[in-house]
């Protein structure tokens, strides 16, 4: 934060943003690419790539600065107001999905549609009032006045169902233990236990967040989809981010245990590049669907099986490596180190540990958009499982303690990509 009088920092930001727009809008042109816009007519996002970096870091100053302008001129009260209310609701009642992908609807209408297709009665006024305020934060539009329509993002959490599983297990779920975070932290002072989290206080049950999410077929889908959405977003895709982000061939012919591997993307995503390995993805039992089963492309089905296998237990496969993306994140230490302490027995000298993860940075190290995701991670994860992201010492220090025979090797972050590779060996 600038300690700058306040209209030399708005003189200095409108500056910014001036030279930054510039220089993207001729990139756009020396590419002869389109702008992005909010209307569904036209194109959804910019397309720059962390390859084009001047440009692709002129956008991430872009949304810091844009964002900073605007909450100065909104002032810190309209600020801490403006939060988007009533989006729990838009899912709830699959308004999204009600309205016409290209079209218009009126409000009358609307309220007809959705009766017939849930069940449930919301009135035109009800509906006025819900989206009317969903369209201060471009979620629909109001083309006419009682005619509702698509903006980009309204449309996207009706076509994208991993978006629509994010937002409603959010909003729909989690929201609830968000409301009683404070309650649990005030109720187990500097706890470590995954089963006195907001979600423990939220829902008066006792279980740990990852059984919990699986009482509920419906809900242990939407988490499924939800966490496959946020591993395709920026800077967190598969493709960018561990395809291309680690040495796989170096492992030759060679096994691959994808430990809580959900419903297996990530290691179909290796294994579609790198055809001399195999994948086991384990997983708890009520991850194994049907549907994940099938998600495996039936070309792959040698090579990438998926299995149940809870990794508290001692692990019964030897492998060359073991991958685990995002899931230290979800265990304060002392359980972390009992997952890697579960593994020993199957560890021959050599064998890696391959961690993909957020790793937290110093202060004010990275990009805004950059360290705003890994600090909105650290709180989800203090919400649901009473644990967080890491520091690099944080790493080396949990191999250590979980055994002495672990060698921590090196931790680096792909070019395009938020998340590290910590990697170790077996070195008995
Ligand atoms: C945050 S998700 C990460 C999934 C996947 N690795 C990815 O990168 O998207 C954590 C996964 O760990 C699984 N999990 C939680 N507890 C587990 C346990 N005791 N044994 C095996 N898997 C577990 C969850 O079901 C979930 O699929």
């Amino acid at each position: 934060m600038s300690s700058l009088s306040s209209i030399v920092r708005m003189e200095q930001l409108s500056a910014l943003i001036s030279e930054k727009e510039k220089l993207l809008t001729d990139f756009l042109a020396s590419k002869e690419l389109e702008a992005p816009s909010l209307s569904v007519d036209e194109l959804a996002k910019l397309e720059v790539s962390p390859d084009d970096n001047k440009s692709f870091k002129a956008r991430t100053e872009l949304i810091k600065a844009t964002r900073e302008l605007h909450d100065i001129f909104l002032g810190p009260r309209e600020t801490l107001m403006a939060l988007a209310w009533g989006l729990q609701a838009i899912w709830e009642f699959k308004i999204a999905e009600a309205v016409p992908t290209n079209g218009y609807i009126r409000f009358e209408e609307l309220s007809v549609k959705i009766e017939e297709c849930t069940g449930k009665t919301i009135l035109p006024f009800q509906f006025q009032i819900l989206l009317r305020h969903a369209m201060t934060n471009q979620i629909f539009y109001e083309p006419q006045k009682g005619w509702v329509a698509h903006t980009q993002m309204s449309r996207l959490l009706a076509t994208n169902p991993k978006s629509n599983a994010w937002v409603g297990f959010m909003t729909g779920d989690l929201f609830p233990a968000f409301a009683n975070v404070v309650n649990a932290m005030k109720k187990s002072p500097g706890s470590q236990e995954p089963n006195e989290t907001g979600v423990n206080v939220a829902y008066s049950q006792d279980l740990p967040f990852y059984d919990f999410v699986q009482l509920d077929k419906g809900c242990a889908m939407r988490y499924s989809r939800a966490i496959e959405s946020h591993g395709s977003s920026e800077g967190t895709d598969i493709l960018h981010g561990v395809v291309d982000g680690y040495p796989w061939a170096n492992l030759g012919d060679a096994t691959v245990v994808d430990m809580g591997g959900n419903m297996g993307y990530v290691s179909v995503a290796i294994a579609e590049v790198f055809p001399k390995l195999k994948f086991v993805v384990q997983d708890t039992k009520g991850m194994r669907s049907a549907e994940p089963l099938a998600r495996v492309p039936q070309s792959l089905r040698d090579r990438v099986e998926l299995t149940i296998h809870d990794f508290f237990d001692v692990q019964p496969i030897v492998a060359k490596a073991y991958l685990f993306r995002h899931v230290f994140h979800s265990f304060p230490d002392k359980y972390s180190i009992k997952i890697l302490q579960s593994l020993v027995p199957a560890l021959r000298k050599g064998a890696r540990i391959i961690i993909n993860n957020g790793m937290l940075p110093e202060p004010g190290t990275l990009s805004y958009v950059d360290e705003r995701s890994i600090r909105t991670l650290d709180v989800v994860m203090l919400t649901v499982t009473n644990s967080r992201e890491r520091e690099l010492n944080d790493w080396r220090k949990l191999f250590r303690d979980a055994d002495p025979r672990y060698k921590f090797l090196r931790a680096w972050k792909p070019s395009k990509s938020q998340l590290w590779f910590i990697e170790a060996e077996w070195n008995p």
